[in-house]
């Protein structure tokens, strides 16, 4: 079921294209991550989907209606914008009852929403004191007070350290995976989101370069293994025998397909040949990314 649809979306701040004619959509039970160098055009995207942004041109639907249209727009839509801003002498908690007040939902919403982000702990604290990531957190759970199913983050990994980057992997999966909801993730760092997200758009000065889903575009024929051996003549064979497409590059070097560098790793040890290379080689859209942004 299509839950966010983007069509022929345009929007332009003065000569600046911000969105060029950009066109997707979201399903539910799936992770989407929105992918672009600084300055594409994401945010100004997800802010049209949320009704903050008018287009000059296309749609952008959630659940096929505009967000504006929305009877009760927090039971249907979570949505974390970057740079969300709390008042510092508010402790979590009140500043998840005072939403709650505003929306018509039950206070309760506001402690069960904080447990699940992991800051049950901390709800009577205030929020001044808190780091980047626990504030991201705290964004996180304002967007589940009214349970939606639909979720639009912008950059929600920013200032998360990497347990806190594992944490998130895990809660977007569980949210779209156990609980069926249209995740849209946004990042400019591929590693952040390329473990989570089902299906991938990545956008440029406001045009899509490409979409599809992570399998799609990480299995589509280029991503080898380059090994460098002591004996490749032993070692070739050996690879080839366990199912591998193996190229002879050079004199001591092979490009393996079919096999990750674990599996030839483990073959060369059987084999007891000496690996002096093993270079996983990029996949398509790590290409496609490292183009755009230089992101190594
Ligand atoms: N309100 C605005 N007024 C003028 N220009 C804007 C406005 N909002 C965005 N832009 C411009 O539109 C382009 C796209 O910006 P946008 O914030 O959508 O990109 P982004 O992909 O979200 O980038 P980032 O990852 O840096 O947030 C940029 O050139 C930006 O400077």
């Amino acid at each position: 079921m299509t839950a966010i649809e983007i069509r022929d979306l345009a929007k332009s701040f003065g000569s600046v294209k911000a969105v060029d004619g950009v066109s997707f959509t979201v399903e539910a039970g799936s992770v989407t991550g929105y992918l672009g160098p600084n300055g594409a055009g994401k945010t100004t995207t997800l802010r049209c989907l949320l009704g903050l942004v008018t287009p000059d041109s296309g749609e952008a639907l959630v659940d096929g209606r505009r967000y504006v249209t929305l009877p009760q727009p927090v039971t249907e839509v979570g949505a974390v914008l970057e740079a969300t801003s709390f008042h510092p002498g508010r402790t979590a908690l009140d500043h998840l009852r005072i939403l709650c007040a505003a929306a018509g939902l039950p206070d309760e919403r506001a402690g069960e929403s904080l447990a699940m982000v992991g800051l049950a702990d901390v709800g009577d604290k205030r929020v001044g004191g808190f780091s980047l990531g626990m504030r991201q957190r705290l964004a996180l759970s304002s967007a589940l007070l009214g349970r939606p199913k639909i979720f639009i983050l912008d950059e929600p990994a920013n200032g998360l350290d990497p347990a806190g980057i594992e944490w998130l992997r895990g809660f977007l999966r569980h949210l779209a995976h156990d609980q069926g909801a249209a995740v849209l993730v946004s990042s400019h760092v591929l590693a952040e989101v390329e473990q989570t997200v089902d299906n991938v758009v990545i956008i440029a000065r406001g045009r899509l370069v490409r979409q599809g889903s992570l399998a799609e575009l990480t299995t589509n024929g280029d991503s080898a293994v380059r090994v460098r051996a002591s004996d490749t003549a032993t070692l070739g064979p050996a690879l080839e025998a366990a199912g591998a497409k193996v190229e002879r590059v050079e004199d001591g070097l092979l490009r393996v397909r079919g096999l990750d560098a674990s599996a030839v790793g483990q073959i060369a040890l059987d084999q007891r040949v000496v690996l002096t290379e093993v270079t996983q080689e990029r996949s398509d859209l790590q290409k496609v990314f490292l183009e755009l942004t230089g992101e190594r």
